[in-house]
């Protein structure tokens, strides 16, 4: 009996092991992307990716830099099915207008928001959404609501001013991401998060986002423990693994929030402003009727809104902050052009004015590019028919991508690239080089909050360097240094300011 046990566990391990052979030989030899270079191993197996996702902490992007260096190509097969480019010409074939390619399922499942616009990977159903969401954040609707964008960073200015009598420095990193969500809170939901008023800029729902984000690659690599995780009881699944505790409390908290809404929609007409819940709430034109509105849709929208607006732009302001305080003659030509242009500083001043301003409008645009906005590189899977991309042929079906800091590092298009120069972007022929700021990505696919991006980017960093004279407290670039997480994460000491209000 244990013999025939034996056998069969033998018979097993052979075939999975001829399989494995036959599988590797295969991928290496007569794979169509065989010609492309790349590390062997990873054109070979999946786990190649996940170890420097997960074992080397948020590092792919990284690594894709030096593995373009090591290769010298700028196409690389960087897994059994993947390649990756950085040719910065490749961003708009891989991205622009025209192109319907596919977001790659493996990555987007990963959010646990797979009912938002984000995760949609069907071209048409996204257009739909997109339209649906779109007017909600057009400029027109930024303009109509800025006032409501500048309250918030009224008391952002307020709890900072707070800081030079209590004798330290203010953590500028959470109190820029603790505006953003109270913004996008605020903005989208018609509610407060109160993240401006907790102590220290410490707040739940960033503190269970910091929670969630680790957790990305490893429900990619390993989809069954999401499942797992997020199917079992609460109660179970934070003692199974605590991290999954902030997915389900905000899950908890905006869930809540909704069925009150769906309860009695008629509460919508009591809010403040309009809501994103009015834009999925109004019956559509017959023509466009989209799927019925259900709860887990509009809370998986929900929850990736709030996180798509909220680490983005308080990313932004304190990679923008930590280097024009670095650079004194970028801080004091921008502090001059504000002041002229906003010479009462408690009268108020339009997101209309600021962006007028050439000086920091460049400011901007360098915090951009040297933030990135999405660090990882956004997969794309081509087809249906085989394609051209950077002048070569690539299959259907291969996923394709490029990570903006490939491009935003690139040293002929951005000399000298590791450095802030926010006058690159005012030198003649400068209008060329915003076809490769690509933090918002391009194309169909681009960021739907794009115009309430730069209205809180204008506002937030005009108003800063108007009222506040900040002192950086032992900053390094460490304060700023990331791992790769889908957006940036600071892992490190946070950067830190003294605070003083300005002279006039
Ligand atoms: C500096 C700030 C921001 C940056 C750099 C940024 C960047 C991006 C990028 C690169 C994408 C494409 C992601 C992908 O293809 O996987 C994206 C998508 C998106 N962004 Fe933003 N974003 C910012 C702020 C915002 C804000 C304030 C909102 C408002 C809610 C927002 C909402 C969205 C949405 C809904 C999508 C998904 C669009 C789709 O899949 O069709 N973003 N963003």
């Amino acid at each position: 009996m244990l013999d025939s046990y034996w056998n069969v566990a033998a018979s097993v391990g052979c075939a999975s092991l001829l399989a494995l052979t036959i599988q590797t030989v295969r991928r290496l030899f007569f794979h169509p992307l065989t010609k492309y270079p790349g590390p062997p191993l990873a054109a070979v197996t999946l786990w190649y990716k996940a170890y420097f996702d997960i074992v080397m902490d948020g590092g792919w992007a990284e690594h894709l830099e030096y593995l373009h260096e090591v290769y010298g190509s700028c196409i690389l097969r960087v897994a059994p099915n993947e390649l990756h480019f950085s040719d910065p010409r490749a961003y708009n074939e891989i991205y622009g207008m025209g192109t319907k390619y596919t977001k790659q399922p493996a990555l987007y499942s990963s959010f646990a928001t797979d009912l938002s616009v984000f995760a949609m990977f069907d071209h048409h159903e996204a257009t739909q959404r997109r339209n649906l969401i779109g007017p909600f954040f057009s400029r027109r609707s930024i303009l109509n609501l800025e006032n409501a964008v500048q309250s918030k960073i009224d008391l952002l200015i307020t709890r900072l001013l707070e800081y030079q009598y209590l004798k330290k420095s203010a953590n500028l990193d959470l109190a820029f991401r603790s505006t953003s969500l109270e913004i996008i809170t605020s903005y989208c939901f018609g509610r407060s998060s109160n993240a401006l008023d907790s102590c220290d800029f410490q707040n739940g729902i960033l503190t269970a986002i910091d929670q969630t984000l680790p957790m990305i690659w490893v429900f990619k690599h390993f989809p069954l423990i999401k499942h797992l995780l997020l199917g079992v009881p609460e109660s179970l699944a934070s003692i199974l693994k605590p991290s999954t505790t902030g997915i389900l409390a905000q899950r908890k908290q905006m869930g809540a929030q909704i069925d009150a809404i769906l309860k009695d929609p008629s509460s919508l007409k009591h809010a403040d402003h309009e809501t994103i819940y009015h834009y999925f709430l109004t019956p559509q034109p017959e023509n466009q009727r989209l799927p019925p509105i259900t709860r887990e849709w509009l809370l998986d929208e929900g929850l990736y809104m709030r996180f798509a607006g909220s680490d983005t732009v308080g990313n932004t302001c304190t990679v923008a902050t930590y280097h024009i305080l670095a650079n004194k003659d970028v801080r004091d030509r921008l502090a001059q052009e504000v002041k002229e242009a906003w010479p009462e500083k408690d009268a108020p001043a339009s997101y209309e004015t600021l962006e007028r301003l050439p000086y920091l409008t460049a400011v901007i645009k360098e915090s951009l590019r040297m933030a990135h906005g999405i660090v990882t590189p956004l997969p794309r899977i081509v087809g249906p028919t085989d394609v051209e991309i950077a002048g070569a042929v690539i299959p259907a079906g291969t996923v394709v991508s490029q990570g903006a800091t490939i491009v935003h590092r690139n040293p002929e298009i951005f000399p000298e690239p590791t450095v802030f120069n926010p006058e690159r972007w005012l030198q003649e022929g400068s209008q060329d080089l915003d076809k490769y700021l690509v933090s918002f990505s391009k194309g169909p696919r681009s960021c739907l909050g794009i115009n309430l991006a730069w209205c809180e980017l204008y506002l937030i960093i005009g108003t800063i360097f108007r009222k506040l004279d900040l002192t950086p407290d032992n900053a390094t670039i460490e304060n700023i240094s990331f791992r790769e997480y889908f957006v940036p994460v600071h892992r490190g000491r946070h950067f830190h300011a003294f605070v003083k209000p300005t002279a006039d």
